[in-house]
């Protein structure tokens, strides 16, 4: 089969279709309508490994690089799983041939023989020389860049046996089909990005992991073609800790990027697939999107990184500044503060008398409200703009500025060390603190995004651990801004939400939490 027909054969299986687009070059949409918490679609990455220890400063850090005739340090060892990228435990299986690949589980060792080790497993001397060849060569390049010298290799690898042999799985000659369509934009990328991959492209034709026909521009190219394609891979408990690098060309030639998605990519663990699933209804020829980055950033910082690492400037409905809360909020957040305003609008950290009532700004209160019982509705975004508009029409006079918002991140991890210290009411202001990032998270992922979904419960989790010590303590609920009705909210929300990205384990506590509450209730 052509790489043309097994790419169109995988598009109609998941019911998709790849149409041209003036300014995004082209775009994938639905040809059935699909709901939300649906998989639009699954596929083992080409290739992918676990994050190392120094290898995530950022990108253009002025970290040089090791001095290859140094003696070698002590070999870091691998704490990540070949297969999911956890950290390992004490006990460690071990693939029983090249004695390389290492496990949390039995379970992770078999699955990933049957997807690709099989493939590529060699005699245990060749691995380890091929190992030691590949760190051997990192050492020669700044730290930033090694995930793009170890991808490199790799997708070399893939390349040089689908070259070699047609016996490959489908999957594999699919993601190597995708890969040579994919964009690289290599004229755009900026002189000194060039410069580190001209130097990685050297250093890997200089060893003997080279294959005869590939030149450096080859590799130049297939870098540019990484750098704007990439995935991290994220802890699927809590989608913030990035475990690993994907190089999935499937996902990457699909999907384009929007800041407010209607899709969300997610590696799951257990059987190394990438799962792309609906974060709300998508309508048949509607544009399916993913996020390329974190939407919790504001409008200037995200327009910068979409520019300035995947070369276009976003014009997606909550960049374009069109009259919706989402906008008034970033222009909010956008705004350059004076170092006068910054002191005005920051808050002074908790406050030390415990006993004093938290008081949360209405705007918060209201925006976590209406999202919350928007999505014990299942209200579409836009309908909830009217809702929300009210609170955050006052957003130009309130004191709390993205600024302020990530302080409050900070006290709230404050908040929860203090909490291990025992004093009753910091579980309020623990709650008080996470009802913030709650209400940031709301405006700034789609509605049933999982992050919301978690933060939600958490909430209810900090409200549940307040409403019980208040009550020891004998303070008069009414007086707090806990209201039972609002916690039992949040964790229907917490449910809702968290269907969409299919963790039981969030359904079980919510449910846990729901029941404490009926109690306490009839207390009251
Ligand atoms: C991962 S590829 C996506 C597939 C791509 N549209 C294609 O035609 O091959 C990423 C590239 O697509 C384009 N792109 C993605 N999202 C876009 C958007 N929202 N607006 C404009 N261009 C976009 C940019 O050129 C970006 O570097």
């Amino acid at each position: 089969m052509t790489d043309s027909a097994l790419i169109s054969e995988f598009l109609a299986q998941n019911a998709l279709k790849i149409v041209e687009d003036a300014v995004k070059g082209q775009k994938t949409i639905a040809t059935r309508s699909i709901r939300r918490g649906d998989i639009v679609l699954s596929v083992h990455p080409l290739f992918g490994f676990p994050v190392r220890p120094g290898e995530e400063e950022e990108e253009g850090s002025a970290d040089a690089a090791e001095d290859p005739k140094a003696p070698a340090p002590v070999a870091q060892p691998e704490d990540r799983c070949t297969q999911c990228f956890q950290k390992l435990p004490q006990k460690r299986p071990r693939c029983s041939q090249c004695h390389r690949a290492q496990y949390c589980s039995i379970k992770c060792l078999n699955n990933h023989w049957k997807v690709r080790h099989y493939l590529e497993c060699s005699t245990s001397k060749t691995a380890v020389t091929q190992q030691q060849t590949v760190d051997q060569l990192a050492r020669r390049i700044k730290p930033a860049y090694r995930p793009y010298l170890r991808m490199a290799i790799g997708v070399v690898s893939y390349v040089e046996r689908a070259r070699k042999s047609k016996r490959l799985p489908e999957w594999m000659k699919l993601q190597i089909a995708a890969w040579d369509r994919l964009v690289s934009h290599k004229n755009d990328h900026p002189k000194y990005v060039i410069r580190q991959y001209s130097e990685i492209a050297d250093v890997i034709i200089s060893s003997d992991l080279a294959p005869q026909w590939l030149t450096k521009d080859d590799i130049v190219d297939y870098l540019c073609r990484f750098g704007c394609n990439n995935f991290a891979a994220f802890d699927s408990s809590d989608i913030v800790q990035m475990t690993g690098h994907l190089c999935s060309p499937v996902v990457s030639l699909l999907f384009n990027h929007s800041c407010l998605p209607n899709a969300l990519f997610i590696y799951s663990e257990a059987d190394g697939l990438q799962i792309v699933r609906a974060l709300d209804d998508i309508e048949e020829g509607e544009e399916i999107s993913i996020s390329y980055i974190d939407g919790l950033r504001p409008r200037c910082e995200r327009q910068t990184t979409l520019q300035e690492v995947y070369f276009f400037a976003c014009k997606c409905a909550r960049c374009a500044g069109d009259n919706t809360d989402r906008a008034r909020i970033d222009a909010m957040m956008d705004r350059k503060l004076n170092s006068d305003e910054k002191a005005k609008q920051m808050p002074h950290g908790l406050p030390t008398d415990f006993a004093q009532t938290p008081t949360i700004e209405p705007w918060v209160q209201y925006v976590v409200k209406s999202m919350l019982s928007c999505l014990n509705n299942g209200i579409a975004v836009s309908d909830m703009d009217k809702q929300v508009l009210g609170a955050v029409e006052n957003l130009e006079t309130c004191d709390l500025s993205f600024v302020a918002y990530r302080h409050w991140l900070e006290c709230q991890d404050d908040c929860l060390d203090r909490i291990s210290a025992g004093t009753d009411h910091m579980w309020v202001w623990a709650y008080v603190a996470s009802l913030y990032v709650l209400a940031f998270y709301s405006i700034s992922y789609p509605p049933f995004h999982p992050l919301v979904g978690r933060q939600s419960l958490q909430c209810a989790q900090l409200a549940w651990n307040a409403l019980q010590t208040l009550e020891s303590s004998s303070c008069a609920g009414g007086i707090l801004p806990l209201n039972i009705d609002l916690v039992k909210k949040m964790c229907l929300g917490a449910q809702i939400v968290h269907k969409v990205s299919g963790d039981p384990s969030v359904d079980k506590t919510s449910a846990k939490i729901m029941l404490l509450l009926e109690q306490l209730s009839e207390e009251f």
